[in-house]
């Protein structure tokens, strides 16, 4: 028995698992090439961030970027777990920030080294409140958007995911046991730009939830 409440994963100390590339049109705006396989990437549990606390830009950035993408939070583990059952390994869902230190992603792209600097640091995941399964019946059909100061920058439909939902949850387990508690963040449709110290952000994954993260700087 546990009296860990999956509406607080972001507690549980599991895994954040990321896909990148899985929107063509992001791809695209970052010339990167249009992936045949899923691209992923790690993140730690130190890098949630809930509302009320400020994004922080890490002191070793000058162009921090916000990528606004659809998490999923797995409700039963699973290795191997095929396409066809991966729906049932799903406890709900969250809204998700991909904070992400672009020149330093470019900087380690350039040196073939990995991206770990770029999209792990601490407060490079922010997280809405837990979403229950129910209230999502169809995660490849949602909206994502997101604003800075009120401007529109982003917005997409899950629909436009190269990789699905069920997919992505077999093609993982494959390699990675999936765990109750971890969260897969699923990529980021066009419109990534840069933010900047008190800036304000607003995200939202239309007719379900909206968030909102103030951006700081981490101090020297
Ligand atoms: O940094 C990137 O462009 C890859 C990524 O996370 C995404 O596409 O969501
Ligand atoms: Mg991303």
């Amino acid at each position: 028995m546990t009296s860990r409440n999956i509406s607080r994963f972001w507690e549980w100390g599991r895994k954040i698992i990321c896909v990148g590339r899985n929107y063509a049109d992001h791809a695209k705006e970052l010339k990167n090439a249009v992936p045949t396989e899923p691209v992923l990437f790690l993140k730690p549990p130190s890098a949630y961030l809930k509302e009320g606390s400020p994004i922080l830009v890490p002191r070793y950035s000058s162009n921090l970027h916000h990528e606004v993408e659809l998490g999923v939070v797995i409700g039963k583990g699973g290795a191997s777990i095929p396409e066809s059952e991966a729906m049932e390994h799903i406890a709900g869902y969250a809204l998700c920030l991909d904070m992400t230190a672009r020149d330093v992603q470019d900087e380690c792209k350039s040196k073939g080294l990995p991206w770990t600097m770029a999209k792990a640091f601490n407060t490079s995941c922010p997280v809405s409140e837990f979403i229950p399964k129910e209230r999502i019946p169809d995660p490849g059909n949602v909206t994502l958007w997101l604003k800075v100061n009120d401007q529109l920058r982003q917005s997409g439909c899950t629909s436009q995911m190269i990789f699905s939902v069920p997919y992505l949850i077999s093609y993982i387990s494959d390699f990675i046991t999936l765990e109750e508690g971890d969260l897969i963040l699923t990529g980021t449709p066009k419109g990534v730009s840069a933010v900047q110290e008190h800036d304000e952000l607003q995200a939202g994954i239309q007719d379900v939830v909206t968030i909102s993260f103030r951006v700081d700087r981490q101090q020297l």
